[in-house]
């Protein structure tokens, strides 16, 4: 049998989808299909011709195909969801929640119908409240259905960290557990810098700044922009997420998931580190937590379950 290219589609032509294509490209982890609504089906037609026509010069084989109908996306390997609304300052991610909720249940209507395998990854906000509407639209096993937030909130940590400390950003391992949202909890325990803990490293004033700033990481963005929020590092992350389930490198990522016990939680999905691979969230690392980070990780939770609620009938879960 031939060996063909992996379809990857992105839903949402504005700023991260547009990034993610051309990322997506720019790695030839296959051929692109980005889609928006009818009304915008000549911009992101034009967005995805002009990347196409960057392919000659950037020496990449993938095709990049804009669109505004589902057919093109048929049986497409991996669905990344970033169709929207995005925030501007003075807006909390949850303000979203009412529009992107109903914009996600009709993408993800279209998604089942023209790629029931797929494996699909949620960036539209509030995340882990979208990632729970999308498992419920979809219908799909609970490995296939998974929300970014914690490769982007620890790329945000390790960048900071390694700011602090003046060294190569390669070198900072870390991650971050819980909701997207200013009560995300990085976990400095599990952090290091070429294996040290960065407890040796850095003061604990400045482990604390830096803890903060990761928490806030996306307002920060947002106010500096002005008009929309953060796309390049979003984008990025993505890309390092379809890579992990296209390659099956099982690469270990903090990614949103359904926890059905896990970590105490039921039918709730937060972030938390798992196996990344070719059949998506593989498995769920559980950590053992102080005392101190359960409490953060709760009020985390508790964050995310009333977001949960506005789109569940005032249910907490899935
Ligand atoms: N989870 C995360 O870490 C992050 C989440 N986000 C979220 O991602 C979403 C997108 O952000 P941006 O790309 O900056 O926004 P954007 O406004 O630049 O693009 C969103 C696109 O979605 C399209 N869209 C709206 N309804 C659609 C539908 N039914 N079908 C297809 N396309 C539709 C819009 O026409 C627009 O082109 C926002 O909700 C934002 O908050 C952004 C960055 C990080
Ligand atoms: O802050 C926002 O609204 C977008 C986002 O989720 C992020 O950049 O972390």
């Amino acid at each position: 049998m031939a060996i063909r290219r992996n379809k990857i589609t992105v839903v949402g032509a504005g700023f991260t989808g547009a990034t993610t294509a051309l990322m997506l490209a720019q790695k030839e982890l296959g051929d692109v299909v980005l889609v928006d609504i009818p009304q915008l089906e000549n911009p992101t037609k034009g967005k995805a011709l002009d990347m196409m026509e960057s392919t000659p010069v950037q020496g990449i084989d993938s095709k990049i195909i804009g669109t505004s109908n589902y057919e093109d996306t048929k049986d497409s390997s991996v669905v990344i969801i970033t169709a929207g609304i995005a925030r501007k300052p003075g807006m909390s991610r949850d303000d979203l929640v009412n529009t992107n909720a109903g914009i996600v249940k009709s993408v993800c209507e279209n998604i089942k119908a023209t790629s029931p395998d797929a494996y699909v990854i949620i960036l539209s906000n509030p995340v882990d409240a979208m990632t729970f509407v999308a498992y419920q639209s979809l219908g799909f096993p609970k490995n296939r259905v998974i929300g970014q937030s914690g490769v982007l909130d620890t790329a945000r940590y390790c960048t900071f960290i390694a700011e602090e400390l003046n060294v190569s950003t390669e070198d900072v391992r870390g991650f971050v557990l819980g909701g997207h949202g200013d009560d995300m909890v990085p976990l400095v325990r599990y952090s290091n810098v070429g294996g040290i803990p960065i407890e040796k490293l850095i003061p604990a004033d400045r482990i604390e700044a830096i803890v903060q700033r990761t928490r806030v990481g996306g307002g920060e963005i947002v106010n500096l922009l002005g008009n929309g929020s953060a796309y390049y590092a979003p984008a990025a992350s993505l890309v390092q997420m379809t890579e992990a389930i296209l390659k099956d490198k099982k690469r270990i990522l903090p990614v949103i998931a359904l926890l059905e016990g896990e970590y105490g939680y039921n039918n709730l999905f937060m972030g938390v580190p798992v196996i990344l691979g070719g059949d998506g969230i593989e498995r769920i690392f559980e950590l053992e937590l102080s005392a101190e980070e359960k409490e953060a990780l709760q009020k985390s939770a508790n964050s995310v379950r009333g977001v949960i609620a506005i789109v569940n009938g005032g249910n907490t879960g899935a």
